[in-house]
């Protein structure tokens, strides 16, 4: 494939031990893919199979014209221009992180070295490091040190960046800290990530496609906000399921705190980010936080009312309850309801509705 083409594919079959893996995956060639899924369903696995590390007789990819595996060939790990960024950072404790970074450059030969070299600052200065750059990594927070390790990674100038659960050992507070940074770098810069995660709000955060993994396959790839509002996805009754929608500010109400996004459909009342009109935010609106209505109801606290359509309803993980995924203008949503109030209001698909928001919060 050239390095104009915008979607890669891999497919990797076969058997590791007792668990099978059977992969047929497209995803972009820029931006983050999430590869989601329940411990156990292969995410490591897959990524392993990218690294070369797990060796499938039958596997298929090609990175900027570069075969890493296919019938005839199985590049070495060593060969392939990734960068692995694991759940500890495990960075060198006897050099300085100045010295860290420096040892992925090693490997490359000598033009890609001073390329490497010149991206150094760029890197430093988009994972905010440049003040530790003498420190040991035993004088680092487990949230510095992982952004060291990322910062190792890319600095190797990697044709794919391969992240398993990179905050997973960090607490709270680190993982807050750490976002920013990782928001940063896919946003400027064009190495396709692949990014293991079980959480659904780092999806939300820094996705722009989502795999969804189970038992060794892929359900489902796609763009994020209509892949998680698939009703037919096991996610949507995850505890934090909702859809990721980006939107931009477009006005703010300084005397009540609060502004609106818009985004393709309409526009929500958000708490006010502190951030400029014009500023993109992706907002996050939990299929919890949604109910569905015949008519606009003006005396209610709810800001947020969406003129929308039914567009389907699924059964829910209980008889109780039903999942219901609306159109508002071309953007979709989910709400999570009773089977009981669907019943009641006459839902099907096609039926004009009103969504009404309780609360929608800005992904950060
Ligand atoms: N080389 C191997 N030999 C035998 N079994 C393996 C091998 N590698 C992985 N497995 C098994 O494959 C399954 C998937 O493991 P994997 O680590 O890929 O899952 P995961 O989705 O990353 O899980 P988690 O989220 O808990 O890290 C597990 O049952 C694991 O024990």
């Amino acid at each position: 494939m050239s390095a104009r083409d915008d979607t890669l594919s891999a497919r990797f079959k076969g058997a590791l031990g007792s668990f099978r893996l059977d992969v047929d995956l497209t995803f972009p060639a820029n931006g983050i893919t999430a590869l989601f899924g329940p411990s156990g369903c292969g995410k490591t696995s897959l990524l392993r199979c990218f690294a070369g590390l797990n060796r499938l007789d039958d596997g298929d990819f090609s990175i900027e014209g570069e075969v890493w595996q296919d019938g005839k060939t199985f590049l070495p790990s060593h060969k392939r221009a990734i960068g692995y960024v694991f759940q500890q950072a495990n960075l060198f404790p006897h050099l300085s992180v100045s010295d860290n970074l420096a040892f992925g450059l090693k490997r490359l030969a000598r033009g890609e070295r001073e390329a490497a070299a010149r991206r150094f600052d760029e890197l430093v200065s988009l994972l905010g490091i440049g003040h530790l750059l003498d420190r040991a990594p035993r004088k680092l927070s487990g949230g510095e040190r992982q952004r060291v390790a990322i910062g190792r990674a890319l600095l190797t100038a990697p044709k794919l960046l391969l992240m398993d659960e990179p905050l997973s050992a960090l607490d709270f507070e680190a993982k807050r800290e750490i976002l920013p940074y990782l928001e940063s770098l896919r946003k400027n810069l064009s190495v396709p990530v692949l990014y293991v995660t079980h959480a659904p709000n780092e999806v939300a955060r820094l996705a722009d496609h989502i795999a969804v993994i189970e038992n060794g396959c892929v359900l489902a790839s796609g763009p994020l906000t209509e892949t998680l509002a698939r009703l037919d996805l096991p996610i949507r009754w995850e505890e934090g399921a909702g859809v990721a929608i980006d939107a931009e500010v477009a006005e703010i109400d300084a005397q009540w705190h609060l502004a609106r996004v818009a985004f393709p459909g309409g526009s929500l009342w958000v708490r006010d980010p502190k951030k400029p009109v014009g500023t993109n935010v992706r907002v996050m609106v939990l299929a919890r936080d949604v109910s569905l209505a015949l008519e606009a109801s003006e005396n209610v606290s709810i800001v947020n009312h969406l003129p929308a359509t039914v567009l389907e309803i699924a059964d829910g993980d209980h008889p109780a309850v039903v999942a219901v995924k609306v159109d508002v203008g071309g953007t979709p949503l989910i709400a999570r309801l009773t089977a009981r109030s669907a019943a009641l209001l006459g839902l099907e698909p096609g039926k004009p509705v009103f969504a009404q928001i309780k609360s929608v919060a800005i992904v950060e």
